[in-house]
């Protein structure tokens, strides 16, 4: 454990070592924060016994609470039951445990973002109003909106009037339907734990509460913190003001204030050494950031190597400028850097398609963030929602999307008595009977008794088959394949072979799970429906193209950010008050602190924006880095060609050497290198001679 604890700075050992009441670490990008997390984690297992199923930890992502896991385990050695998760997670749990408290049962269904709207849609029709003036994804954020205390329904009611009928009569059919959506997730979460005997129960189990980016949490998540921390104040939350990205969902950088209010004695730890960026890429960071003003103020250093200037390309246009950031990236791959240490960022996912483009045609690997999810493609949803149907008789929210998929013949005329039939039947068995006493026609008769009856087949193979067989079943009683094949000639292979994709993870998460019928696949439900955007990254020879949003948390030592205009970032959005132009800082605060080594930024001078092509002004954010830090990519005169341009990127090809020998001293271990090249200097430790300094030539790399 010593050693542990040798891994960290006078602060992060401080910060792990102290219990005696509730603490903040507040503290800037790459500065230990999430180290500090799970070097706490570790401590208080190893060291002070703790439970490990009775620490609970919270991160912004799953991939993240994956991560944090795998990190304790690999500090402790061992496989360790650590509750990490996210607060969403959590809740579900929590929800699972204690539905009937609020109202619903434990096999509750999560509805995602499509499912929202279409039950939004429905919403609307019901109440007669018109669908473009209450477009679906609108009221979806609005109300969303409403339930995490960002605006009041009176506020809303300003821009539709309607919103009352609307917001009622859609969680009336949550409930109906035993459906939740996100937001409700937390809010049904901290009313559980407003009642007096749950809440202490599980502050008497959690015997501590960790939290990571707490910067980003909202109101409600604060709330369901505090009542787990409850009176004892065993907490430990860790953020930076300075990347408080998330304020449109509700995050607060009140809840930073509030806690140091509401959590006596509260003791802040501030981390100011910066392990992850050169001195170059921390400067630029500190200098853009301090033109905020809604901060508390500090300056982080860091001890690593000065590093390359910052490049600068100004593109003429957006496809020259997605052309030199493939060109760019190729060079560097030559050069031996990895493609997974190289992240392109973008301010909205409408950018990425021109730089995919041009990684396509360099022949570059990449993997894009954010997306259209695994999860969210349609033939997966269209078999989860198979899937659903045969393990719960009320899901009358999957019910709609199976009714004509495969193709039946069911129209929406059908669709519409269906949904008057919703209102006083909860099971599809008893729908879908009456639906089929209802229909004139004898085809579309056939069609329901038909899909009644694979309902019904599927609904006794749950238990019996394995998680792969089922879905193969699935697709086989439905004639999916067919359907597929004649819907979607293009890309029919592909959308198989994702379905059998999907037949493989279930199988994979029930043998890591050791889950089994039906409490596998609402697990693994809920697991897919609260997949983020960072869940999606994977381990792979890739390059990544991400939103700066979803880098949160996130390293590289290579980064590409682009599209920096004005309109663009600062997003044009956000343009009309000084608070949102912050947010946007904090955003380009945020991608600049990701890059480890090398920090390229770029604009176009023309974009092609709903067709055409307009003069753009380059952000602002480009000027607030000081010019001396900088060093433009120039176009060169004409006959060369961009790789030769780009041939300039220099980054140091290997990394700083480990292990040496030398003729008189034998092996060494490195602790310094000063200088590049044969003549940079080495200082290492020699176990029979000590610390010695000697030039590099002299030297022979082990390691
Ligand atoms: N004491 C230390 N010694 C060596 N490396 C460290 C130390 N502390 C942190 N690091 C490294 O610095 C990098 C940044 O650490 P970490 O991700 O924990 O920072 P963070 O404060 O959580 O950053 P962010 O604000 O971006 O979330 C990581 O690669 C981490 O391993
Ligand atoms: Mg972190």
């Amino acid at each position: 454990m010593k050693k542990l604890l040798n891994e960290l700075n006078p602060q992060q050992r401080e910060a792990v070592l102290y219990f005696d009441s509730p603490l903040l670490i507040l503290a800037g990008a790459g500065s230990g924060k999430t180290r500090v997390i799970t070097y706490k984690i570790a401590y208080m297992v190893r060291e002070l016994s703790f439970s490990p199923e009775r620490i609970l930890a919270i991160t912004f992502t799953n991939k993240a609470a994956r991560e944090m896991k795998e990190r304790v385990e690999k500090l402790l050695g061992s496989d360790v039951p650590v509750f990490v998760s996210t607060f969403h997670s959590f809740c579900v749990r929590l929800l699972r445990s204690h539905a009937a408290k609020v109202g619903l049962k434990p096999n509750f269904v999560i509805v995602d973002t499509e499912d929202k709207k279409r039950l939004l849609k429905e919403v609307v029709k019901e109440l007669n109003l018109d669908t473009e003036l209450y477009s679906p994804s609108a009221l979806s954020s609005v109300l969303s909106n409403i339930k995490n205390g960002t605006f009041s329904l009176d506020s809303a009611q300003v821009y539709y009037d309607r919103i009352s009928p609307i917001f009622e009569l859609y969680n009336r059919k949550l409930k109906e339907l035993n459906a939740v959506d996100f937001d409700d997730l937390l809010l049904y979460g901290r009313d559980i734990l407003s009642d007096e005997r749950t809440r202490s129960y599980y502050e008497r189990y959690f015997q501590y509460l960790l939290i990571d980016e707490y910067q980003d949490t909202n109101r409600i998540q604060y709330e369901i913190a505090r009542s787990i921390a409850g009176r004892k104040g065993n907490i430990c939350v860790v953020g930076d003001e300075d990347q408080c990205i998330y304020t449109w969902r509700g995050a607060n950088i009140e809840n930073i204030l509030s806690f140091e209010r509401d959590f006596k004695n509260a003791k802040v730890i501030k981390l100011e050494k910066n392990y992850r960026c050169t001195k170059v890429i921390l400067e630029a960071a500190n200098a853009v950031i301090s033109n905020n003003r809604l901060r508390k103020g500090k300056r982080l250093y860091t001890d690593n190597q000065t590093g390359e200037p910052i490049r600068l390309f100004r593109a003429e246009t957006d496809s020259e400028e997605s052309l030199f950031v493939s060109k760019a990236i190729k060079n560097l791959i030559k050069k031996g850097i990895s493609p997974k240490d190289i992240a392109v960022f973008y301010r909205t996912n409408s950018l990425s398609r021109s730089i995919e483009d041009a990684l396509r045609r360099e022949g570059i690997s990449y993997q894009i963030v954010g997306g259209v999810k695994f999860y969210e493609r349609k033939e997966i949803k269209d078999i989860l929602a198979y899937l659903r149907l045969s393990l719960f008789e009320e899901d009358l929210i999957s019910l709609f999307r199976v009714l004509n998929v495969p193709k039946r013949g069911l129209g929406s005329a059908v669709e519409e008595r269906l949904r008057r039939i919703t209102e006083r039947e909860r099971s599809w068995s008893g729908v879908l009977s009456k639906l089929e006493g209802e229909l004139r026609m004898e085809k579309q008769r056939r069609a329901v008794r038909e899909l009644r009856e694979t309902l019904e087949i599927l609904k006794g193979k749950t238990s019996e088959l394995s998680p792969y067989e089922l879905i193969k079943f699935i697709v086989t009683v439905t004639n999916y394949e067919d359907y597929l094949r004649n819907e979607f000639k293009e890309d029919f292979e592909q959308r198989l072979e994702n379905v059998r994709e999907l037949g493989n993870t279930i199988q994979e998460f029930s043998e890591r799970t050791g889950l089994k019928g039906e409490e596998l696949y609402l697990d693994f439900l809920t697991t897919v429906t609260l997949s983020s955007d960072q869940d999606e990254i994977e381990n792979a020879e890739k390059v990544t193209l991400m939103t700066v949003h979803a880098s949160k948390g996130l390293e590289f030592p290579v980064v590409f950010v682009t599209g920096l205009e004005e309109g663009v970032f600062p997003h044009f959005k956000s343009s009309d008050s000084s608070e949102e132009i912050e947010e946007e800082r904090r955003l380009f605060y945020v991608a600049v602190t990701r890059a480890k080594r090398l920090l390229t930024l770029s604009y176009a001078k023309k974009r092609r924006t709903f067709g055409k092509l307009r003069d753009t002004k380059p952000s602002r954010f480009i000027s607030e880095i000081p010019s001396n830090l900088i060093k433009e990519v120039k176009k060169r005169t004409r006959g060369e060609t961009l790789r030769e341009k780009t041939e300039n990127l220099e980054i140091e090809k290997s990394r700083k050497p480990k292990l040496v020998f030398h003729k008189k001293y034998g092996k060494g271990v490195v602790k310094r290198v000063d200088g590049r090249g044969e003549n940079a200097k080495v200082t290492a430790f020699f176990s029979n001679y000590g610390e010695k300094t000697i030039i590099m030539k002299f030297l022979k790399v082990l390691a």
